[in-house]
């Protein structure tokens, strides 16, 4: 699921208040921050603050010591210190702006790839990254100087790309992380494209890490740019740090204090960039473990229906009267260990009807999810799946392409999920991941999605539908999150609502409210549902039909009532008697809750 931007009036303090908050109270982070804003103006005032033009050689004063006139003293040469390290920073800082840049530009969209989308990308990428590693770095530099010259520009190029083996796998591995998530799989059952969850959610969850890196790699540049100074790589006529070390070290025997200059400038910078790194990735810490202090369990997810589009999707209308949802003979299985498949659905075969609620129970691996995940287009991409029909409002899934399946789940099927709290972004308001859908799917306004927002955490009970709508996740308990997501679910009308285990994450007496509530807004907008549960209890209370299904079959499946009074298979007998045996039928359920069917 996602969001848009909240409006600004009670909008809790923002991660990046929270992090600038906590970056600040790191007195090191903040003095290495200070110095390091000091010697960036420095080097970009240098043209008109150093007290001498940096190439002027004057032999007479040649290794003169500190002066009014000279404040560090010249160099072999005669030339001022002060200036040439002033003149010097601005390369030292071009040299590392460029290598990270460098090795961003490389790496990160790599890693962004790769991380998400796997398979042949990631084999190839990560066989490209494993390449680069592997080279002779310096091998490399002087092949590239003796062929370029010795400009800084393709020389801190091929440093930075040289590098960005690091930024891809950092990348990578952040992505991986994040892609598990349970928001992320939200944001795509929203019908969020591709595009938007890597820019959107992804991108915000690398971001921290990758700067943190690259202002250590900074550090890395601006001493491999000296050191190749030192070594008489660079240019002579070209003001720099490591050149100005060099220049020392070779009259270290007659005035050995010309090292310290040179050699206090690349320390400090650099030792300013790893505690300024190291601060702010306390800072980025910090945050992240605040949030998943606060982490509540709660159920459902948002998700998005859209006012349908027959043509725009390439569905034919369905015949009145007609399931809404066709499966049969739907199979998913993995590859194995011996090269087999494993089967863990086969042959389900079940519908579901516009107004209807069937519900899916079985034990625990018994392949509901996996059935759920079929019909949501979902499945990892390792999934093997086939059905003989697979059929929504009269339209084809299996044929769709991966795009048309995306907008499907925005239009027509909505998903709910076992845990709520793990199906919100962290980074980002109530507000904005239930607007984003919206605003995406039924191309209304910013204002238009934020009144139907408040509308909806209005309808699924918030009390302060303004208040949850600029909060954030971490901010709400695992019932409000729960609500928030089912509200997001049915916020662009979908037809069809898979609720997978929702009440699972929350206390019992929020749980019969949650039921009460999906049913409810099941029946209002005539929604077809598929209640996927382990607990008959649940199913006596708000389903018409059940399919029992274990070990990825359906061993039986018929109307409630029949279900109940006359079990036919041996597992649903073992079934009721084992999770019925305190629930009351469902009727007098129905009227302890003042439910009228
Ligand atoms: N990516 C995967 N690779 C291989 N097997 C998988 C994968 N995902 C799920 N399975 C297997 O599919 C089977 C069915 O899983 P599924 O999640 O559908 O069960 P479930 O009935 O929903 O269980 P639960 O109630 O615990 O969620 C399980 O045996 C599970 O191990």
């Amino acid at each position: 699921m996602t969001a848009t931007t909240a409006t600004h009036t009670i909008a809790p303090p923002p991660a990046s208040g929270r992090r600038l908050r906590a970056f600040l109270r790191n007195p090191m982070g903040v003095i290495a921050g200070l110095v390091l804003l000091l010697i960036v103006v420095a080097s970009i005032l240098a043209p008109w603050i150093a007290p001498h033009d940096p190439g002027l050689v004057v032999l007479a004063e040649s290794l003169a010591p500190p002066s009014l006139n000279h404040p560090l003293g010249t160099d072999g040469n005669g030339r001022d210190i002060l200036s040439r390290l002033l003149w010097g920073g601005r390369v030292s800082l071009a040299a590392g702006t460029i290598m990270v840049s460098a090795a961003i530009i490389c790496g990160v969209p790599g890693g962004l790839l790769a991380g998400y989308y796997s398979r042949w990308f990631d084999a190839v990428a990560s066989w490209v990254s494993n390449m680069l590693m592997s080279l002779p770095q310096i091998l490399i530099i002087i092949v590239v100087i003796a062929s370029l010259g010795s400009g800084l520009v393709p020389t801190m190029i091929t440093l930075g790309v040289l590098a960005s083996p690091d930024l891809f796998r950092l990348t990578r591995s952040a992505v991986i992380g994040v892609r598990q998530e349970l928001f992320i799989d939200a944001a795509k059952v929203s019908g969020l494209s591709d595009f938007r969850i890597i820019f959107r959610h992804i991108f915000s969850v690398i971001l921290g890490p990758v700067l943190v890196r690259s202002s250590f790699m900074f550090g890395m540049a601006i001493i491999a740019q000296s050191g190749l100074e030192f070594l008489g790589l660079g240019d002579p006529l070209r003001p720099s740090w490591g050149g100005e070390l060099s220049l020392a070290f070779q009259n270290f025997q007659r005035a050995p204090n010309l090292v310290i200059a040179p050699g206090v400038a690349i320390g400090l910078t650099v030792m300013a960039l790893v505690l300024f790194g190291a601060a702010l990735a306390d800072s980025l810490g910090a945050t992240r473990r605040t949030k998943k202090g606060n982490w509540t369990p709660a159920p459902s997810r948002p998700t998005d229906g859209a006012p349908h589009d027959d043509a725009a999707t390439g569905s034919s209308p369905d015949e009145p009267e007609g399931p809404l949802l066709v499966v049969e003979n739907l199979a998913v299985s993995y590859p194995g260990e011996d090269g087999k498949g494993v089967v863990v659905v086969e042959d389900v075969s079940l519908h579901v009807r516009r107004g209807e609620v069937l519900g899916l129970v079985g034990e625990s691996g018994s392949g509901k999810s996996q059935t759920s995940f079929a019909i949501l287009g979902l499945l990892p991409p390792e999934a093997s799946v086939s059905a003989r029909r697979l059929r929504l409002d009269g339209q084809s899934l299996e044929v769709l392409s991966e795009k048309v399946m995306e907008r499907l789940r925005g239009q027509k099927m909505a998903y709910v999920p076992q845990e709520p709290m793990s199906n919100l972004d962290p980074s980002f308001t109530v507000g904005y991941q239930l607007t984003t859908p919206m605003r995406h799917k039924l191309h209304i306004s910013r204002s238009e999605a934020k009144e139907r927002a408040l509308r909806l955490l209005e309808r699924v009970g918030i009390p302060d539908p303004a208040r949850t709508f600029a909060s954030y996740p971490h901010q709400l308990s695992g019932g409000m999150a729960q609500r928030v997501l089912i509200a997001g679910a049915v916020s662009c009308d979908p037809e069809l609502l898979i609720a997978d285990e929702p009440t699972t994450a929350v206390d019992v007496t929020v749980q019969v409210e949650v039921l009460a509530l999906l049913r409810d807004l099941q029946q209002e907008r005539n929604m077809g549902m598929i209640l996927v549960t382990h607990n008959l209890g649940v199913v006596a209370d708000i389903c018409d039909r059940v399919a029992v299904m274990r070990k990825g079959r359906i061993v039986e499946e018929k109307p409630v009532r029949e279900l109940f009074s006359n079990p036919e298979h041996e597992y649903t007998r073992m079934l009721l008697a084992s999770t019925l045996e305190d629930a009351l039928p469902r009727q007098q359920r129905d009227d302890e809750m003042g439910v009228t069917r």
